[in-house]
């Protein structure tokens, strides 16, 4: 089954605030999401709503065309995995998995059993004992193993090292693949996750400044290089995210349609034109003008 959200014009406001500014998207294929966005950007707001953890202030947020607030129904298709607070959290791996497994239809005991073995996870000791990049990865298979059809995971990675980091990538693509859902994650490790993502969300200040495909946005963007002059009347007409300048040298990172003819001009102009990252443009996408 494919689920759709559809977000339109959504703002939450804490007194004069807005932590989420109209805000409209919509997600409707099986892929994986990458939600960015600097600190305060407003991802935990965004994703807390679209979990029904809270209401927004304005606008709508459906599921397959329904309100999902305080829906069981729908509620039940959603899964919200964020680092929540276990110091008192007495019950042991085991225990939690099966609580899970009772209210999570599509649980598979033994995909968790396996990912606890992958990722080293101590069945025996009280969750809260755990250190925090353990809990982490008990989240991580929580989120993995129930495969609810929109499964958010909110900066689930925190306190993990790289290797469990890797190991949590590699079996999320892997079992993305053959249970297909849709999968959100928010991140602010962008050059680490950005080969995980279909699409991106970047988000900024709470407006949401950029919503495509992971492929469009690579080839989209590029940095052109060379002489001041040529690079400038190159890049005149063009949408400059940053600009690097060394001696008579100069490097322009830009967003946009480049087509073919543009990129043989550049090369006929002695130009360099080279790649950018999602990294690259999420930098320049969200830097303060302050
Ligand atoms: N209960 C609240 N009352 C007032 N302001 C709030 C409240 N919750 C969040 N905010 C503000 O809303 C903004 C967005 O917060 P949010 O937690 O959604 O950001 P984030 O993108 O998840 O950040 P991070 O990457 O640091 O986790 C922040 O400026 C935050 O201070």
């Amino acid at each position: 089954m494919t689920m759709q959200i559809d977000v339109k014009n959504l703002s939450l406001q804490f007194g004069n605030y807005y932590a989420l500014k109209d805000v409209s998207f919509q997600l409707s294929d099986n892929k994986i999401y990458g939600l960015i966005g600097r600190n305060g950007a407003g991802k935990t707001s965004l994703l807390s709503i679209l979990a029904s953890f809270r209401e927004p202030t304005n606008g709508t947020l459906k599921i397959n065309g329904e309100v999902p607030f305080e829906n069981a129904k729908i509620m039940q298709q959603v899964n919200f995995i964020f680092n929540k607070d276990n110091q008192d959290e007495t019950e042991k791996l085991e225990r939690i998995l099966g609580d899970v497994q009772r209210y999570r239809p599509n649980f598979d005991m033994e995909y968790a059993n396996y990912l606890v073995k992958k990722f080293n996870l101590p069945v025996d000791k009280p969750i809260r004992k755990l250190s925090k990049g353990m809990q982490s990865a008990v989240n991580a298979v929580i989120g993995l193993a129930s495969r609810t059809p929109i499964t958010i995971f909110d900066e689930v990675y925190n306190g993990m090292d790289a290797p469990t980091r890797e190991i949590f990538y590699q079996e999320l693509l892997e079992d993305q693949s053959e249970h297909p859902r849709i999968i959100i994650l928010s991140t602010h490790l962008v050059s680490e996750m950005d080969y995980l993502f279909d699409e991106v969300l970047i988000l900024n200040k709470g407006q949401l400044v950029l919503h495509e495909d992971y492929e469009t946005v690579v080839t989209k963007g590029a940095s052109i290089t060379g002489a001041s002059e040529a690079v400038d009347a190159f890049t005149q007409s063009m949408n400059i995210l940053n600009t690097k300048q060394l001696g008579n040298t100069k490097s322009v990172m830009v967003y946009g349609e480049l087509s073919d003819a543009n990129r043989k001009l550049a090369h006929q102009n002695g130009l360099e034109v080279g790649p950018i990252s999602l990294q690259d443009l999420f930098i320049h996408l969200t830097e303060g003008e302050e």
